[in-house]
């Protein structure tokens, strides 16, 4: 069955932040994500998702200077007694949150640095990640992303981000780091490399999240774009695709307006709940 979610730092920011739960649940959402809640209570978060019967599916790791550009602090060497302080922060917010999933951003790659030196640091920061997380039965999400949208981010490909998931299980040998998985967001494949039947053939297997948006321009993942999204999610749901699907784009205009593009989805979500 597919399962939407509101991305609510781009959806409904015709509202503050704390009313878009609302907004999302009287639009038909069952789920939401968003970048950060670091500026918010838990418990105000844990309230507005509790009065909305809303589920918080996905939230991001602490990222570092977002207003200086920085992206995650993941693959930055020198960083890593702030990443940890992130992973401990963003686990308390999700235990509260009843989080299963959180996304560690991996972050730009800093220029005048050897490139062993920072996929070494990525790497250990993750299997890092991933132990802490383990233990209180969340999963690690690795997202790879567009070059457009994020100029030198470290994390540039789903075959890069398999290769680095094995080579963590690898470290860590039979049963650990089972809870590092792919967030794959379609939108910044196709802005990659395309071939979304390929990515969805060769990585559904080892993804627990996936995101969409409209190619080009990251709105409405609607007719107006050049990809079938139809076909998309319908492939999805043929192959058994049982994880949420988060709706991360800009709409067009308001909303709610350029909400019609999933209404059939949040119906036979609502009637098969
Ligand atoms: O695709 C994105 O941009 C997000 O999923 C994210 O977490 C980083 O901005
Ligand atoms: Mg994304």
């Amino acid at each position: 069955m597919i399962r939407l979610a509101a991305n609510l730092s781009m959806m409904f920011t015709e509202y503050p932040f704390m009313d878009r739960f609302a907004a999302a649940a009287d639009a038909g959402f069952r789920g939401v994500e968003y970048l950060f809640p670091y500026e918010y209570s838990a418990s105000d978060i844990a309230e507005a998702l509790a009065a909305n019967g809303l589920e918080q599916v996905l939230f991001n790791l602490p990222p570092g200077d977002w207003d200086a550009g920085e992206r995650g602090v993941a693959c930055l060497p020198g960083r890593e007694t702030e990443f940890r302080e992130g992973v401990e922060t963003a686990l308390r917010y999700a235990e509260k949150l009843e989080c299963r999933q959180l996304h560690m951003m991996a972050g730009i790659a800093p220029p005048r640095t050897d490139p062993a030196r920072v996929e070494m640091t990525y790497l250990s920061n993750l299997h890092y990640a991933a132990a802490q997380a383990e233990a209180r039965g969340i999963k690690i999400l690795i997202e790879p992303i567009n070059p457009t949208d994020m100029p030198g981010y470290f994390l540039r490909s789903a075959g890069y981000a398999h290769e680095l998931i094995q080579r963590v299980q690898a470290v860590t040998g039979d049963n650990g780091a089972r809870n590092i998985a792919i967030q794959l967001d379609l939108y910044h494949r196709q802005m990659l490399e395309g071939r979304l039947a390929v990515a969805i053939d060769e990585y559904l297997g080892e993804s627990a999240h996936i995101q969409i948006a409209g190619v080009p321009g990251r709105h409405e993942p609607d007719a107006d774009g050049e990809v079938n999204w139809d076909w998309v999610l319908g492939t999805l749901d043929r192959l058994g695709y049982d994880g949420w699907i988060g709706c991360e784009y800009r709409p067009r205009g308001r909303t709610d307006a350029g909400i019609v593009w999933a209404n059939p989805w949040l119906a036979s979500m609502e009637s098969r709940s």
